[in-house]
């Protein structure tokens, strides 16, 4: 297929792979002597900072960046998303996730409807259903308040809304709210993870949300499947309509599964599931354990950066300073990976959430019009909190390969803690690590530096740091409700950025259907096998060898009947 124009044949693309040569010269180290360029290299919104003076880039691959986004029509492809344009072309679908939190008046139209009235419908319910809930008039099959939610799904029905639970958990605003409430996840197919979800929960007092877009992925339906026989077996069949709810945009499949349709919350399918924590998805489970006003802050904070991305200026716009940065890393300095690095606890389900948002969004071999990529796209993502990646993995970063890290900091504690005596606060203790490590990694030590240190001559080479990795620091006031959808959207229109450049489209994922069909194979020769007899067929010989020493050994239960888990 002819393509209209690869992003790589443009002038400005050329003129950046030009560039390479003199950016491959420098050195951060003398980069960040220079003020000027270290101060023009930042952005601030509502005060979130960010200082991307760590990167391998001066003013001038700025400039080319910029003509690059020009290239690309990034401002158009923007405007076009906002405007409800179907820019997820192979799914002929809009891609409005920006519409779950845009205000009340907004106007957004998909297929010529204002989708923003069926928004607020599906919040003003889950509002009313949140405070029915929590006041405790929603009561279980004996009678007793539900106190426990435990919210099934998988990857979008899951990650974003895991990420949010976790960084709430810890604010003390939200935390009064949830006190005495407990929120879990159950997302694997694996029984352990039922038992964990389960454990010591009693289903008299718990709430079963089911999590699913498609309300048909396997492990989502076989979870649920499993907690309703859970609930059953506990409380008798009557007892479903009180304990399962659901979200989903398949409402046909909800009924058919038992749940009465009063008790689903729908959204559409111009929400991309990775890009769903602003839906009922993420907004129904936080609200039964947070109250509705705590998530209504999160959703604000994440429009306060949609009307920020959609209307400053890109040497002012965070999200597209971040996408257009990691362009240049990927595409054009060749590193396939990104560290984020948040120095807070809270933040410890974040690089999870983002993994599955940037890799399965522009984790993509072809343009957006199918013909092959000529170049890298996507990004390698993961992370873990500072300190406990400096524990762990920085080794690689600083002295192995290059990785270019987002340092992720907030200024104020959630949980401020100080020792009278100590040096500093404990909070202040984990920030130093936030402000050495990107020097660190810039810097590096040379062995001239190391000789003055009189480091033995057998030691100078294992102590050398090369330097000259490349990082940035995003600085966040404080993680309440309102940072944590700030945090969460400047990440979403990133990865957005960064698909609209390359030119592909960030918001299909037809690459885990083939692992998802051949395991639908294998679930049949299971069956076959355990309840037939039958034999392994038609797998290569490593498949078949693999399968036949599974279900040669003893299996952990038998076909005949309804097993749950015991702790
Ligand atoms: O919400 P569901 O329809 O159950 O889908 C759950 C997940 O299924 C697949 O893995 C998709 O690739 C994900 O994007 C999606 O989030």
């Amino acid at each position: 297929m002819a393509s209209a124009a690869l992003i790589c044949d443009t002038e400005q693309w050329k003129g950046l792979q030009a560039h390479i040569g003199a950016i491959q010269k420098t050195h951060l180290r003398d980069l960040m002597g220079d003020a000027d360029r270290c101060n023009a290299m930042t952005a601030e919104y509502e005060g979130i900072f960010l200082d991307y003076s760590r990167q391998r880039a001066t003013g001038e691959t700025m400039g080319k960046l910029f003509k690059l986004a020009e290239a690309a029509n990034l401002k158009e492809k923007i405007e076009k998303m906002f405007r409800g344009d179907k820019i997820n072309s192979t799914e002929n679908r809009s891609v409005l996730h920006v519409a779950l939190r845009a205000p009340r008046d907004t106007v957004i139209n998909s297929d010529r409807v204002n989708v923003v009235p069926e928004v607020w419908g599906v919040k003003d319910k889950i509002k009313q259903f949140s405070e029915t809930f929590r006041s405790g008039s929603w009561v279980g099959a004996t009678g007793k308040a539900l106190t426990n939610v435990v919210s099934v799904g998988i990857g979008g029905s899951f990650l974003g809304p895991l990420f949010v639970h976790t960084a709430l958990q810890t604010d003390p605003e939200a935390a009064k709210y949830a006190e005495g409430r407990q929120l879990r996840f159950l997302a694997n197919v694996d029984p352990v993870d039922v038992a964990r979800s389960i454990k010591d929960l009693d289903p008299e007092t718990t709430l079963v949300v089911v999590v699913s877009k498609t309300f048909t992925t396997a492990e989502t339906m076989l979870n649920a499947r499993t907690l309703k026989e859970w609930i059953i077996s506990s409380l008798g069949p009557h007892a479903v309509a009180k304990h399962m709810i659901a979200v989903s945009t398949n409402l046909k499949l909800v009924e058919e599964f038992g749940i009465d349709p009063n008790n689903a919350f729908a959204f559409w399918d111009w929400v991309g599931g990775r890009y769903s924590v602003c839906s009922a998805v993420g907004v129904l489970p936080l609200s039964l354990q947070y109250g509705f006003p705590i998530v209504q802050k999160f959703l604000e904070g994440a429009s306060s950066i949609d009307d920020h991305f959609r209307s400053s200026p890109f040497e002012k716009n965070i999200p597209v300073l971040l996408g257009l940065l990691s362009v240049w890393n990927v595409s054009f300095l060749g590193y396939p990976a990104r560290a984020i690095l948040p120095y807070s606890q809270a933040l410890e389900k974040f690089a999870p959430h983002i993994q599955q948002l940037s890799m399965e969004s522009n984790g993509k071999g072809v343009f957006i019009d199918g013909v092959q990529l000529p170049f890298e796209t996507g990004e390698i993502d993961f992370g873990e909190p500072g300190t406990n990646g400096q524990h762990s993995f920085y080794q690689l970063i600083h002295q192995g390969r290059v990785i270019p890290c987002d340092f992720i900091g907030v200024i104020k504690s959630q949980q401020p803690v100080y020792l009278k005596g100590e040096t500093v606060s404990n909070h202040d203790e984990l920030m130093s690590n936030f402000f050495a490590q990107p020097d660190a990694l810039a810097y590096g030590k040379t062995p001239e530096q190391l000789h003055s240190e009189k480091v033995p001559e057998s030691l100078i080479a294992h102590k050398t740091f090369q330097g000259n990795r490349p990082s940035l620091s995003l600085l966040l006031p404080s993680l309440s409700a309102y940072e944590i959808g700030q945090l969460l959207a400047i990440y979403e229109h990133r990865i957005a950025v960064q698909g609209f450049i390359w030119g592909i489209n960030s918001f299909d994922q037809w690459g885990v259907e083939l692992g998802k069909s051949l395991a639908s194979q294998v679930r049949k020769t299971l069956h076959a096998s355990r309840v037939e007899g039958k034999p392994v067929l038609g797998f290569n010989s490593s498949t078949s060898s693999l399968l036949t020493r599974y279900l040669t050994a003893e299996p952990s239960t038998p076909y005949n009947a309804t097993v749950l888990p015991k702790v």
